[in-house]
Parts: C-alpha cells; sequence; structure tokens
C-alpha cells in the first residue's frame, strides 16, 4: 500500500516536471540568425529592439555616432583611393592636402577590419571570444577584444569642414558618379552618410532612427539579445557572416526553436567582401543547403528572409538576374525574379521541412513592423507545437 502511494506521488511529481518544463519551454523562445556577410541579419535585430525593446534612446543613439563616423571615414577612403587611381584631378588645391592628412589620421578600417577577421594566422589582430557580447531587453554591451586599436573615428568631428569642401570637389563628385568604377563598391551605408553630409555636418547632430538601421558595423563573434514580448521570452542569437566566422554557427545549434535565414537578394551580382571569387548569392544557397540539412537542425523549421529587395529592385534595371542564374529566362519585374529565387531556395529544403519565405527591406522601419509581427505569430505557433500544446 506504502509502495503504491510512493509510487503514485513519485509519478505526480515527473507529471509535474514534465509539466513545468513544457510551460518554461513555452515561455523562452529561442531564435537562430544565420546568413552571409552584410545579408541584414544585425538590422533586423535594430528592428525588433525599435518594436520590443527600448527603441533607441536619444542617449543611445548619441553613442553610435562614432559609427557613422566610421562608415562616413570609410567612404572618404575608397574615394581617395579611387580618385587616385582614375587619375581624377581635384578641382580645389586644398584637396590634394586634405586627401593625405585624412589617409595618414584614418587608413583604410572597412577592409583591414574585414580582413583581420578573414585571416587570423596573417596578422590576426583580432581575439575573438565565443560569445563577445551579451545584450539584455535590447542594451547591448560589446566585450569584443580588439589587440589593435582601430583609429579613433571621434576624431573625425575634426575633420567635418574639411570633409565638406572635399566633398563639394568636382573631381570627388565625378569619382563618386563613376561609382561602377569604384573597386571595392562603395557600400549603401558609405554612399548613404555621404549623401547625408551636411546633416550630419549640423551642430549637435545626433544619428536618427533611420541613421542607426543604415549603419554597417559587421558582427565579431556570436551576440545574445533578449526581448521579453507578452510574457514570453525571446532570446535572439546573432551571429557573423563571414565564411571563416560560420564554424561557430553550430555551437548554437541545440535547443533552437527556429533559424531565420538571411540572404541578400542583390548579391546576385556581387561577389563575397571576404572572398572576391565567390558570388555572393550562390554562396547563400550553398550555406543555406548546409544548414537546413544539418542534422541537428533536421526539426527545426527555418523562416527565410530575402532581404534587400530595395536594392535587388535597382540592380535589375541595369543588370539581369541571369547573372547568376544563366538558366533563368523569366522577365525582369522584380516579383518574377524574386519568385524564382525564392523557388531556388526552397528546392534546397527536405521534404519534410517547413519554411516561411518573407521579402524584406529590413531598412524600412513601417514595412518591418508588420513582417515582426507576422513572424512573431508564426514563431508563437512553431513554439506551441515544440511545447507539446494543441494549437
Ligand atoms: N539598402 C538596404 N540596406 C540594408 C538592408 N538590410 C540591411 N541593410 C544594410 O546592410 C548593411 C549590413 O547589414 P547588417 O545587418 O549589419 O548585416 P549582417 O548580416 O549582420 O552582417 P554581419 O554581421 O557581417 O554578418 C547595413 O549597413 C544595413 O543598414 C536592406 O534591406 N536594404
Ligand atoms: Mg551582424
Amino acid at each position: 500500500m506504502l509502495k503504491n502511494s510512493k509510487a503514485l506521488a513519485r509519478s505526480k511529481s515527473i507529471d509535474q516536471q514534465i509539466e513545468e518544463d513544457r510551460e518554461r519551454r513555452q515561455r523562452e523562445i529561442q531564435l537562430l540568425i544565420l546568413g552571409g556577410a552584410s545579408s541584414g541579419k544585425s538590422t533586423f535585430i535594430k528592428q525588433l529592439r525599435l518594436r520590443h525593446g527600448d527603441g533607441y534612446p536619444e542617449v543611445e543613439r548619441k553613442r553610435l555616432l562614432t559609427d557613422v563616423y566610421e562608415n562616413l571615414a570609410d567612404g572618404i577612403n575608397i574615394l581617395i583611393d579611387n580618385g587616385r587611381r582614375m587619375g581624377i584631378e581635384y578641382s580645389q588645391h586644398e584637396s590634394e592636402t586634405f586627401a593625405s592628412d585624412f589617409k595618414k589620421e584614418f587608413p583604410r578600417w572597412r577592409h583591414y577590419h574585414l580582413a583581420s577577421a578573414t585571416s587570423p594566422s596573417e596578422g590576426a589582430t583580432f581575439t575573438i571570444p565565443e560569445t563577445d557580447a551579451i545584450t539584455i531587453s535590447g542594451c547591448s554591451q560589446d566585450h569584443a577584444i580588439q589587440k589593435q586599436p582601430a583609429p579613433d573615428f571621434s576624431k573625425v568631428a575634426r575633420f567635418l569642414d574639411r570633409i565638406q569642401r572635399f566633398w563639394h570637389d568636382e573631381g570627388v563628385q565625378k569619382c563618386f558618379r563613376n561609382s561602377e568604377a569604384i573597386e571595392p563598391r562603395l557600400v549603401y551605408a558609405e554612399c548613404y552618410f555621404l549623401q547625408q553630409l551636411s546633416r550630419i555636418c549640423e551642430p549637435g547632430y545626433v544619428p536618427t532612427i533611420q541613421d542607426v538601421l543604415v549603419i554597417r558595423k559587421p558582427t565579431i563573434g556570436v551576440k545574445e539579445h533578449i526581448f521579453v514580448v507578452s510574457n514570453l521570452q525571446y532570446r535572439v542569437i546573432d551571429v557573423a557572416g563571414q565564411k571563416n566566422q560560420r564554424k561557430k554557427w553550430i555551437h548554437f545549434f541545440e535547443g533552437v526553436t527556429a533559424v531565420m535565414f538571411f540572404v541578400a537578394l542583390n548579391g546576385y551580382c556581387e561577389n563575397l567582401e571576404e572572398d572576391s571569387s565567390l558570388n555572393s548569392m550562390q554562396d547563400s544557397l550553398a550555406t543555406f543547403d548546409d544548414v537546413v540539412k544539418n542534422q541537428f537542425l533536421v526539426k527545426t523549421d527555418f523562416i527565410l528572409f530575402l532581404n534587400k529587395k530595395d536594392l535587388f529592385t535597382e540592380y535589375l534595371k541595369h543588370t539581369k538576374l541571369s547573372v547568376c542564374f544563366p538558366e533563368y529566362t523569366g522577365d525582369d519585374s522584380p516579383d518574377s525574379c524574386i519568385d524564382y529565387v525564392t523557388e531556388r531556395f526552397q528546392q534546397r529544403k527536405p521534404a519534410e521541412k517547413e519554411i516561411y519565405c518573407h521579402v524584406a527591406c529590413a531598412i524600412d522601419r513601417q514595412l518591418m513592423k508588420t513582417l515582426i509581427d507576422n513572424v512573431m505569430q508564426i514563431i508563437i505557433g512553431i513554439n506551441l507545437r515544440l511545447a507539446g500544446a494543441p494549437l
């Protein structure tokens, strides 16, 4: 009799444990964000922070001023180098002196930054910890260790007047207009901040929300962010997308509710920054193929974001999709081309797996609000299913 009641009590406690586990799993959702470099993963996190975090108050945006300066300095650097390479003459006397003064103070950082993260053996300057930053409720604390100090980009402030005059030099404008010939290509953030220069130079300038969304700052290592929405905790893991960083992804595959996979649509006519022999879209397809079939993610649903629709639409006006997919015979409209790209990704998935596909423009706040709400609903559904509750 006693034996029976003990067994009953044990069974009750096991049931209770199972129920508690189920409730805990239902309350914590783990999202892993994967995709190539510059596909928009961190920008999506910024949008989550706007929708469900602290919304980037002014004090936080002020801290990002140096990142704006960094993007601006990279843009100026590329224009100086390309102006010289193309043999363009400056229209103002002082431009030549400015160019050499500026390059001394701010050597080309974007590519140095990427290269040092890409080839640690060749003069590595980074130590990349496994998890180098933790973000609680949308407030990021970066613990990345950099042995080689970056140029002090806050000092760009001292150059703003001269940068403005340099930017208005006819030679510099001529170089900028010749964007097709610029090598390496100016990225969107560099073009954007160069074009916003007069606003950035105004006294008391604070980056706007749109500026924050546009800043380009590659993720180094792995960043974890926690958001609490309607009593549910979302742990969102943002990884670095550069090729040599991807072997770290596997450490985060366990216990994932869903994978969000980002693809830069404009990558169909661009090569990887870290490996110029690889087409970015083809690389995305191959990477997607690897992770979607990975044994640790067999039962994990994927949400696919075909991002940068704005740039894709722009590029299609002068470059056909067939440069990436020679067998494509459809028309050049963005919709037809997106249908085709979607199909190419869907073909890679195992039959039993569900892939939810979204076309996105991660810097578009309005569009992303709706998209995030829709995606949250999908994720809640997946989570309920995983937790064993009836849908
Ligand atoms: N025009 C345009 N720019 C975008 C879009 N999405 C992201 N960007 C910009 O692309 C750049 C790269 O975006 P990130 O979110 O940093 O890319 P990532 O995938 O986190 O890159 P890594 O951290 O290097 O792996 C940033 O300057 C963004 O502002 C988009 O839809 N359209
Ligand atoms: Mg990132």
